[in-house]
């Protein structure tokens, strides 16, 4: 669910961006890399477009040196996609030599900065798109950064179940799974999951109507649901990775020509259990509407583990990896569930957008009470077999 962004980062991360942005007066931006341009302009999301233009030409020119000369109409701008969140402008600029590069312009919305862990975000973006992922990041700024342009489509959630692409998207995700960042290899999963359920617990709705729906969520049934996938997830031994933890429709974009697929937007970026990468995938097969009728069957799954396991020689994955990886998966799976329905409550109270989060709260929970019985037989006549419970 990557609608709208997370809320408990908050404090330490706009302490630690006041600081940054205190420090970095000159053209470098220390806490990334010294080779990214940095510009501490920031720009107000919240002025009209023709009087945003002018800034984020200025801005560019600010954080490029090669295009300091060039005359304003050698610039276009043009808005890729945005809403209360984030903004994503195009930029494209008519170079001395003729060239036409484009860039794209992210700037953060008003909340984000302090909802999103920036800090960890930039510097997932380095070393992933050091090993090819996503676009290249160009330059930061007060509030937001400029990464390369990707010339390619959006993919929808139908297109994502189509076996090629599902063998792609499955290979890229085992090279994702093994680049390196630097810092904790913490699982994140838990620690976030019981941060979401801190704060979910503890909301007030000004709206009478919505305060009478939160009303009826039992928090000490979703506080035991929690705890007790957390401890049948403990017994999987479960491999953690550097994982993407958004990997739907939207973060996925195709080059037709040059058949080549990208994944992007590393915000929810971190150290996690590969099986949640993976189950978090398969959910979003749901759609926008949701519709869980369209999570992948066993074989569908089975295609996209063997290209995850063995990208070279998918048809040389034994039944046993594969059955533990199905096993894994579809047990995460239900982690899924749990962190994005308690993300939503807390979007409920916080987020400034126009969406029934507490509606997608039941839809997700109300999808972890359906699959629960049925995961947690297979996880557990899995452990069984192997001797681990
Ligand atoms: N570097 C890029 N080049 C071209 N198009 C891009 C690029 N980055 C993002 N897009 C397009 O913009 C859309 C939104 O991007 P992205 O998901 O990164 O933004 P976001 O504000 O975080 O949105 P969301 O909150 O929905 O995840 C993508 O689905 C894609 O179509």
């Amino acid at each position: 669910m990557g609608a709208t962004k997370k809320i408990w980062t908050a404090m330490d991360v706009a302490a630690s961006q006041a600081k940054q942005s205190n420090n970095n007066n000159n053209n470098n931006n220390s806490t990334v890399d010294d080779s990214i341009p940095y510009s501490p302009r920031s720009i107000d999301t919240a002025l009209s477009f023709p009087v945003m233009v002018p800034r984020v030409i200025e801005l560019c020119k600010d954080l490029f040196g090669k295009w300091v000369k060039l005359d304003d109409s050698c610039f276009s701008v043009k808005t890729v996609s945005g809403g209360i969140t984030n903004l994503l402008l195009k930029v494209s600029v008519k170079e001395e030599n003729g060239d036409e590069v484009a860039v794209t312009v992210r700037l953060y919305g008003p909340n984000t900065e302090y909802v999103i862990n920036r800090q960890r975000e930039l510097l997932a973006i380095k070393y992933l798109s050091a090993a090819g992922f996503g676009a290249k990041l160009l330059g930061v700024f007060g509030n937001g950064m400029v990464q390369s342009f990707i010339n390619a489509r959006t993919l929808t959630p139908s297109d994502m179940r189509k076996p090629k692409l599902v063998a792609e998207i499955a290979k890229q995700l085992h090279r994702f799974h093994e680049v390196e960042i630097p810092g904790s290899k913490e699982p994140q999963l838990w620690v976030d999951i019981f941060k979401f359920f801190e704060k979910a617990s503890a909301l007030r709705f000004e709206n009478i109507d919505k305060q009478k729906i939160y009303e009826a969520i039992s928090f000490k049934e979703v506080h035991r649901e929690v705890t007790q996938l957390k401890e049948l997830t403990g017994l999987l031994n479960a491999p953690v990775v550097f994982a993407h933890n958004d990997l739907l429709s939207g973060n996925l974009m195709l080059n037709d020509e040059h058949d080549k697929l990208y994944f992007i937007d590393f915000e929810y970026g971190s150290y996690n259990y590969r099986g949640f990468d993976i189950g978090n995938h398969f959910n979003e097969y749901a759609g926008y509407d949701c519709d869980y009728s369209l999570y992948p069957s066993k074989d569908e799954q089975y295609h996209f583990f063997r290209h995850y396991l063995l990208p070279e020689k998918p048809y040389e994955v034994s039944e046993n990896d594969l059955e533990a990886l199905y096993v894994e998966t579809n047990t995460f799976m239900l982690a899924s569930h749990l962190y994005w329905a308690l993300w939503a409550l807390i979007q409920a109270r916080m987020s400034p957008i126009d969406f029934d989060y507490l509606g997608y709260f039941f839809l997700r929970y109300n999808e972890y009470q359906r699959q629960k019985k049925m995961c947690f037989s297979l996880a557990q006549s899995h452990l069984s077999r192997s001797g681990t419970a």
